[in-house]
């Protein structure tokens, strides 16, 4: 676990070097301890090889000064005389071999040596003032003990040592004085013998012998083997008479054993390169083994998650998955989708398809097996399955061969896809793709194929195909005051009573919005202009919707083939253009194409184009129309009307091109020009003291519901400094039904604003009552479709009447519009309405001439 821990984190190499480091350290601490336990062997060895030398000297030289004891005995027995010194001393040598002379020395000089021979020269030596032996035989003498002088060189020649007795003798009185020495020489040589040095040198030792001198204190050496001995000698100390002398000793091949330190050292470094590379191996091992175990855990986890996949995928796969045998048995079903069946999942398994499945679907399906297993697979083959309760299903089948392993016979994985849903969509989607959603008509598309193959038929045959192109009047109506879903609902009814007008063999088809197109083979013209009447009769017959009656009558433009066209685009524009012509010509009614009318659709476009420049250009102009009391007949306010000049094509009335304006989007940038022109021309009239009351300005329902309309209308009064109240905005019933929330609520901020609010051309749109109650109005305009007719028309009359009811009961005024004769003007008077505007008080004037008129109503 230690090892684990500690070497986990290394790699197997830095562990290796870690292990060769410590194994080397403990080696080399071993090799050390070894070392050292060697060498204190050695040196115990040594020292006692030294000592036994050491003491072989020691005795040898003890031995020979014993022979001082003897001399002393014999100088304190004859108090100071030794008689026959000669000879006894000539008796005591061969007891001491190796002296070299002894003799007497009373008070430090030589008197009497043996053997007489060879020390003649001893005679006379005064021992205490040689300069040679003189201090230590001082010392001797003050010590009074036995003393060893020397190496030094002898009198009698050579170098040897001296052993000095001093003799202190007692007088008679009792007094002790020094007498002198007894002496024994012993050459250097015969001393030295004694320890056998040249037998250390042999058995491989140097050595030093030495004495520390005395008096001086500097080591004398006595005996040194060559080479001397090394360092860290092994020292043994001899201790001799007044003296100390010491024998120092090495192995000549110096301390311990090279050879086998390195022996050791090789050995120690094998055995930590070993340790190392094995614990490299080791956690080589290791970490291969953990290698392997993560990569047998990633491995697992990898099988384990692509398992949970594949049965992720097959769960999410909304299809069926099947699996089916060689023979096209089924082996296995998917039980998550195994529902979408007819039949139990357990009833299928083990059973011939042909078994289960309706004849044409199992024909299907072994098709699609038989494509599987020669090219792998099948896809897109699709069978229909009954079902006990919505009847049948439909599936699309993929089909893939699954080979034959070590443990499966090959065999077939089906997905079976439910698609009765999908083919249901296709099948709507290829309805709408070519019949109406709203009328359920063929549409564009269906119509042109029909077309094409109407025209082919005739064209076989010379025969004739008309072609009436039908638009609804004032259907903008329909939908702005009573909602789209009205209209909806009046164009619903408009197409049941189309498809039963028309033959069998006829084509309805809705184009969009409020226009159809109808196909009628075999038609020629004549024919044609009957069906139209009889469509006008028939569909201006007045519908109920949802408590509402509505009536309503539309214009056909009428094209004929061959003789308008031979393809259908040129039908169905020559056919539209007629429709525009029957419109122009005041709607409910038909109109064939002529060769004209292509004049007036590129009249049209024509003004559109130069619309554009109208307002840069300075083409347009004001021109104001008098709003006269009915009581008074005093001019108490005007309508501003624009005109348009065109410099080649002169005065464009605005009933042509205000519908184009509003189309375009024009409408915004000529309306805000006419607010500022009307605004600056009333301010003008204020400021001249003329007291009109207000000044009337025409508002299109896409002005009105443009959002920059509150910012626009302050801007105009704004700047031409202009009372809000003297502003007079007239909206129509369009503007102001379809979206009456957001309409009270634009309403309601011009009406903060200061300007009055009035309604245009009432009476011919769907107003509410309840509606129009909560506008902020302050006025309705009677359109003068009801005035022209009012001596005429006893509805007429009876409209006007209720108008100007309804609007006192309000508290709203009404000006009459049109008012071009007395007879008129009287009635008017007559039911209550406030003001009247028409020819019979005046027409629209240029500014000028409308300022000339209200200063000759002033003056
Ligand atoms: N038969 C006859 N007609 C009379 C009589 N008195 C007046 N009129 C005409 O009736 C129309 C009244 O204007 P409107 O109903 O607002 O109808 C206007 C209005 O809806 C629109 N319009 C005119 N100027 C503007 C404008 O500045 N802005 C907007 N948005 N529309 C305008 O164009 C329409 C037609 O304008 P105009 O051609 O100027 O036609 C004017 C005027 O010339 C009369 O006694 N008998």
């Amino acid at each position: 676990m230690l090892q684990h821990l500690s070497f986990s984190c290394l790699s197997p190499l830095h562990a290796g070097v870690l292990a060769f480091v410590g194994t080397a350290w403990c080696c080399g601490a071993l090799i050390w301890h070894l070392e050292q336990q060697d060498l204190a062997q050695q040196r115990h060895q040594v020292s006692g090889l030294a000592s036994d030398h050491a003491r072989s000297l020691q005795r040898g030289i003890e031995s020979a000064l014993s022979a001082n004891n003897v001399l002393v005995a014999l100088v304190r027995q004859g108090q100071g005389e030794v008689q026959g010194f000669e000879a006894i001393g000539g008796q005591l040598l061969p007891f001491y071999p190796g002296i070299v002379a002894m003799g007497l020395a009373p008070n430090g000089v030589v008197q009497k040596v043996v053997p007489a021979q060879g020390n003649e020269a001893l005679l006379g030596f005064d021992q205490l003032n040689d300069p040679a032996q003189g201090a230590e035989a001082a010392l001797a003498r003050d010590s009074g003990q036995l003393t060893l002088a020397g190496p030094l060189p002898l009198v009698q020649g050579g170098v040897g040592v001296v052993g000095r007795h001093p003799v202190y003798l007692s007088d008679e009185r009792g007094q002790r004085h020094f007498w002198g020495f007894t002496h024994v020489t012993i050459r250097i040589a015969d001393v030295l013998a004694a320890a056998n040095f040249p037998q250390l040198v042999e058995r491989g030792y140097q050595y030093r012998l030495s004495r520390v001198l005395p008096h001086t204190g500097q080591t004398q050496e006595i005996s040194v083997s060559s080479p001397p001995p090394g360092s860290r000698p092994v020292v043994h100390g001899l201790s001799l008479p007044n003296g100390q002398w010491s024998l120092a000793v090495t192995p000549t091949q110096g301390w311990g054993s090279p050879v086998r330190l390195v022996g050791r050292g090789l050995l120690g470094l094998l055995m930590s390169l070993l340790i190392g590379h094995l614990v490299r191996l080791l956690l080589q091992l290791k970490a291969h083994e953990r290698d392997l175990e993560s990569l047998v855990h990633a491995r697992t986890a990898e099988i384990f998650s692509t398992q949970q996949q594949l049965q992720a995928t097959v769960d999410a796969i909304p299809d069926m998955l099947l699996e089916l045998d060689d023979h096209g048995r089924f082996l296995q079903i998917d039980h998550a989708h195994a529902n979408a069946l007819a039949l139990p999942a357990a009833k299928l398994l083990g059973r011939y398809l042909w078994e289960v499945l309706p004849e044409e679907s199992s024909k299907t399906l072994v098709a699609a097996l038989e494509e599987a297993r020669q090219q792998g697979c099948s896809t897109g083959q699709q069978i229909c399955l009954p079902m006990p309760e919505q009847g049948q299903s439909w599936f699309e089948l993929s089909v893939a061969r699954k080979a034959a392993t070590s443990d499966s016979a090959p065999g077939y994985v089906l997905l079976a896809r439910d698609i009765t849903q999908q083919r249901a969509a296709l099948e709507k989607i290829e309805h709408l793709a070519h019949f109406d959603h709203l009328t359920g008509l063929p549409n564009r598309a269906l119509l042109a194929q029909r077309a094409a193959q109407m025209i082919d038929r005739q064209r076989s045959h010379n025969g004739n195909l008309a072609v009436l192109f039908l638009d609804l009047d004032h259907f903008k109506n329909v939908n702005d005051s009573l909602g789209h879903r009205m209209g909806d609902a009046l164009l619903v009814t408009l197409a049941q009573r189309l498809q039963t007008l028309a033959r069998e063999q006829d084509t309805v088809s809705r184009l969009g919005g409020d226009e159809f197109l109808l196909l009628l083979p075999d038609t020629e013209a004549e024919a044609a202009a009957r069906m139209a009447t009889h469509l006008l009769r028939g569909l201006s017959e007045p519908c109920q919707l949802e408590g509402h009656e509505l009536s309503t009558t539309l214009s056909i433009g009428i094209s004929i083939f061959p003789k308008d066209g031979e393809h259908f685009d040129t039908l169905y524009q020559r056919a539209d253009a007629a429709m525009y012509r029957a419109k122009r010509s005041g709607r409910n009614r038909y109109s064939f194409f002529t060769a004209d009318l292509e004049a007036s659709s590129a009249r049209a476009l024509m003004l559109e184009n130069a619309l554009h420049r109208a307002l840069e250009r300075q083409q347009f102009a004001l021109h104001y129309q008098a709003q006269v009391a009915l009581q008074t007949g005093q001019i108490v306010g005007a309508e501003a009307l624009l005109r348009w000049q065109h410099p080649e094509w002169g005065p464009i009335s605005p009933a042509e091109f205000i519908p184009i304006a509003e189309n375009s989007g024009m409408i915004i940038a000529i309306g805000e020009w006419v607010l500022a022109t009307a605004a600056r021309d009333a301010k003008r009239w204020l400021d001249q003291g003329i007291g009109l009351r207000t000044v009337s300005v025409n508002l299109s329902a896409v002005q009105f519901r443009h959002p920059q309309l509150l910012e626009m209308v302050s801007r105009c009064l704004d700047e031409a400094q202009l009372p809000g109240h003297r502003l007079e905005l007239e909206l129509t019933e369009g503007a102001a039904v379809d979206d009456p929330a957001s309409a009270l609520d634009v309403m309601t901020q011009l009406h903060e604003r200061g300007a009055h609010l009035s309604m245009d051309d009432f009476g011919t749109g769907y107003s509410s009552l309840n509606q129009l109650k909560r506008f902020p109005l302050g006025k309705l305009k009677i359109d003068q479709s009801f005035v022209r007719d009012v001596h005429e028309d006893a509805n007429d009359r009876a409209i006007i009447s209720a108008i100007i009811h309804m609007a006192q009961a309000l508290g709203m005024r009404t000006t009459a519009e049109g008012v071009e004769t007395e007879a008129q003007r009287a009635f008017l008077l007559e039911q209550g309405c406030d003001e009247g505007q028409g020819y019979l008080f005046s027409r629209p004037l240029p500014v000028a001439a409308f300022e000339a008129l209200l200063h000759q109503q002033q003056s």
